[in-house]
């Protein structure tokens, strides 16, 4: 939770004012910012300083595991993150890709499961570093990428979140992931989740201890409009100490998340948090 502040706090001090064209909102932003938990020890990065939806944030990530292309999709899992981008923004409506509501294109896990080359040949990127890394291999590209800049005029959002690198050392798994924007109080507050989960989750399935999971984010920004909240509310509260995760240890295969896993294969113990705060989201 302190580094979750020290980024926020940070951003407040010391960041710079920028336009951002495609939402039309000015951002308070820095550049380059390091984050580390440590999943072996179970410190769950739930933000406590307000209360976060935690759950919603773990539905995202086994939306794009399954590789989901549309805002139904993620709703029937308890998500409703992706309703605005797919069905708000101007950009996106007007797109001849977009195959009508809900449709989000070829973001995110589609690219994770379904990679396509020129010649429409398609890629599986999860399954191949699920199949080495149960084998206990590790070669040194076990990458699993959404970004595809040959695909972002068929996708509502460039991924933001783009890269999780799995590696392996002796019997421990660790995560090395790259985001290149964060919204700091809306999307890193699941981000970070996301992140802890990823690597809990594949250490399990793969029959491997979890080890530390690296984040590493490029743009960190606040938008103009929750630069308040943050600065005089949040950033006013006191932390609580990190809860735990528990994941229903009979997830065992990446079939296991493809078919029957829901919200309640996991829990969270000892979430202490502050009062809710509803940030504003920007299209
Ligand atoms: N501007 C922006 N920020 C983001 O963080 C973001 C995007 N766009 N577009 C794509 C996804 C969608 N994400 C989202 C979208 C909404 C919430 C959100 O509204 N969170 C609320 C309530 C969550 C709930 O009730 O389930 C929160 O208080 O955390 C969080 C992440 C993260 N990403
Ligand atoms: O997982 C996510 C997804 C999105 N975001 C944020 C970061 C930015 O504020 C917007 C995306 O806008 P771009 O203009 O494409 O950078 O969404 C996030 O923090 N986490």
């Amino acid at each position: 939770m302190k580094q979750y502040l020290d980024l926020c706090r940070r951003i407040v001090d010391e960041g710079v004012w920028v336009e951002n064209e495609r939402t039309g909102k000015r951002c308070l932003a820095v550049i380059n910012a390091d984050m580390e938990y440590n999943v072996g020890a179970n410190e769950f990065p739930l933000v406590t300083t307000r209360k976060s939806y935690w759950k919603a944030a773990i539905a995202e990530l086994l939306g794009y595991l399954r590789g989901y292309h549309n805002a139904e999709q993620f709703r029937s899992i308890g998500c409703n993150t992706w309703n605005a981008n797919a069905n708000d923004n101007e950009a996106w409506l007007k797109n001849p890709y977009r195959k009508g509501e809900d449709d989000m294109g070829r973001v995110y896990g589609v690219q994770g499961r379904n990679w396509r080359n020129s010649k429409g040949e398609e890629f599986d990127q999860l399954q191949k570093i699920y199949d080495d890394l149960r084998n206990g291999v590790d070669d040194r590209g076990e990458i699993l990428t959404f970004y595809n800049p040959g695909e972002f005029h068929m996708g509502c959002l460039r991924p933001c979140m783009h890269t999780h690198t799995f590696s392996l050392l002796g019997d421990t798994l660790y995560l090395t992931s790259s985001q290149r924007s964060c919204d700091v109080p809306l999307g890193q507050n699941f981000n970070q989740i996301q992140v802890f989960t990823l690597l809990a989750l594949m250490a399990q399935i793969t029959g491997h201890k979890a080890g530390k999971a690296y984040h590493k984010i490029v743009n960190a920004h606040i938008y103009e409009d929750q630069l308040e909240l943050m600065r005089d509310v949040q950033l006013k509260r006191e932390p609580y100490s990190a809860p735990k995760l528990h994941i229903n240890p009979k997830i065992k295969t990446l079939e296991d998340i493809e078919t029957w896993v829901t919200l309640d294969d996991f829990e969270v113990e000892g979430y202490e948090h502050h009062e809710p705060i509803s940030y504003p989201f920007s299209v």
